[in-house]
């Protein structure tokens, strides 16, 4: 089923290459894996996909796929809602699991062959593409072993191929680098990047030197949400602003003395990321060496020592941990702001 055009965000079909509302998925009434996910993926970028363990980044992949159903919510993939019943979308979407697993018996050859009889792709077209399918990702050499038998490099590039038979628009590559030695990852990258110019791709991963090395925009997951979405050069500068990282040292005292004066000082602002890391955002009066002049005065005087200095001109790495860290940290109010339970009657026990 096509999107309705002008329907509830009232953008056109084929702008996005993904979409979703408010996608939500609860396992057995109780983990909540996605949690009213609303994002959009533009035609023809390489989207980084970023979380940790169990932020919910598979679950969404197989939401997207119709491996799974929603609890809420809805997603589309070129404007086609997704759903276990889409056959258009199974069509548009080339989809390589983590540590992907094949029937070990087969030769890639015919495992390829298979895929591409279940696309309903025509045997003339499909031989001459499986072939160089192989040839692409380097497969040739072990053509006529039985899948069993291939190294795990070597079955992540047949699942590599096998994503990519029924030559689809859209790729949802769950880790696609792990377990890779260096060699087959550059291979991996540059295939990405390569694939990129014709095709939109998501690339699910843990390591982060990937995603600088091939994406253009990247969204973060963190249980279950998305807390952020968009150009990875936006993700740099909007969270280098115009800030510096302290990391300090002090008895407890002199570090609340620190806080004290900080939040007195009017040329910055001081947030607490933990009690011996604290990020300084500097207003737009003064220039940052001033700031940061004043602020050292201030550590200098309340004793504490200093033992680094960031400035958050970081790699994708730090901007990704800076978001997680500032998410735990609203998690953390949230906790705070939360209603207490009644204190317990004197003379109730508490277990
Ligand atoms: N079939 C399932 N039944 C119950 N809970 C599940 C199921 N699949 C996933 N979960 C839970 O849902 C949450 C999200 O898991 P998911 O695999 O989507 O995360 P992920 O971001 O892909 O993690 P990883 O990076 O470790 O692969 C986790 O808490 C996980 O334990």
């Amino acid at each position: 089923m096509k999107r309705p055009h002008g329907e509830a965000t009232g953008v056109a079909d084929e702008t996005w290459a993904i979409e979703t509302e408010h996608l939500t998925k609860v396992y057995g009434g109780e983990v909540i894996a996605v949690n009213d996910l609303s994002f959009r993926v533009p035609k023809g970028v390489i989207f980084g996909f970023l979380g940790p363990n169990g932020a919910g980044k598979t679950t969404t992949l197989q939401l997207l796929l119709g491996l799974q159903r929603p609890t809420a919510g809805r997603a589309w993939i070129f404007g086609h809602v997704c759903g276990p019943q889409s056959v258009t979308v199974r069509r548009l979407v080339g989809y390589l699991p983590t540590n992907p697993r094949f029937p070990g018996h087969l030769k890639p050859f015919e495992y390829l062959d298979l895929v591409g009889q279940l696309y309903r792709i025509p045997a003339d077209v499909r031989r001459p593409r499986i072939a160089s399918l192989l040839r692409a990702v380097g497969l040739l050499g072990v053509a006529d072993q039985r899948i069993a038998t291939l190294s795990t490099g070597e079955t992540t590039r047949l699942g590599i191929a096998a994503s990519l038979v029924g030559d689809p628009l859209l790729l949802l590559w769950d880790e696609p680098t792990a377990g890779l030695d260096p060699a087959a990852r550059r291979f991996a990258l540059d295939l990405i990047r390569e694939l990129g110019r014709e095709r939109t791709i998501l690339v699910a991963t843990h390591i982060l030197a990937d995603i600088d090395q091939v994406c253009t925009h990247v969204g973060v997951m963190h249980e279950g949400r998305m807390i952020f979405c968009g150009p990875i050069a936006e993700m740099k500068r909007r969270l280098r602003g115009d800030s510096f990282f302290l990391d300090l040292e002090g008895t407890e005292d002199n570090l609340r003395r620190l806080a004290g004066m900080l939040a007195q000082l009017p040329v910055v602002s001081a947030e607490w990321l933990d009690p011996r890391r604290v990020r300084i955002s500097v207003n737009g009066e003064v220039s940052r060496a001033e700031a940061l002049a004043e602020v050292l005065r201030r550590v200098d005087q309340a004793g504490v020592v200093l033992h680094g200095v960031q400035t958050g001109l970081g790699a994708t790495e730090d901007a990704y941990l800076q978001l997680l860290q500032e998410d735990e940290l609203h998690g953390f109010k949230r906790f705070q702001d939360a209603p207490r339970p009644a204190a317990p009657h004197p003379g109730t026990s508490q277990t």
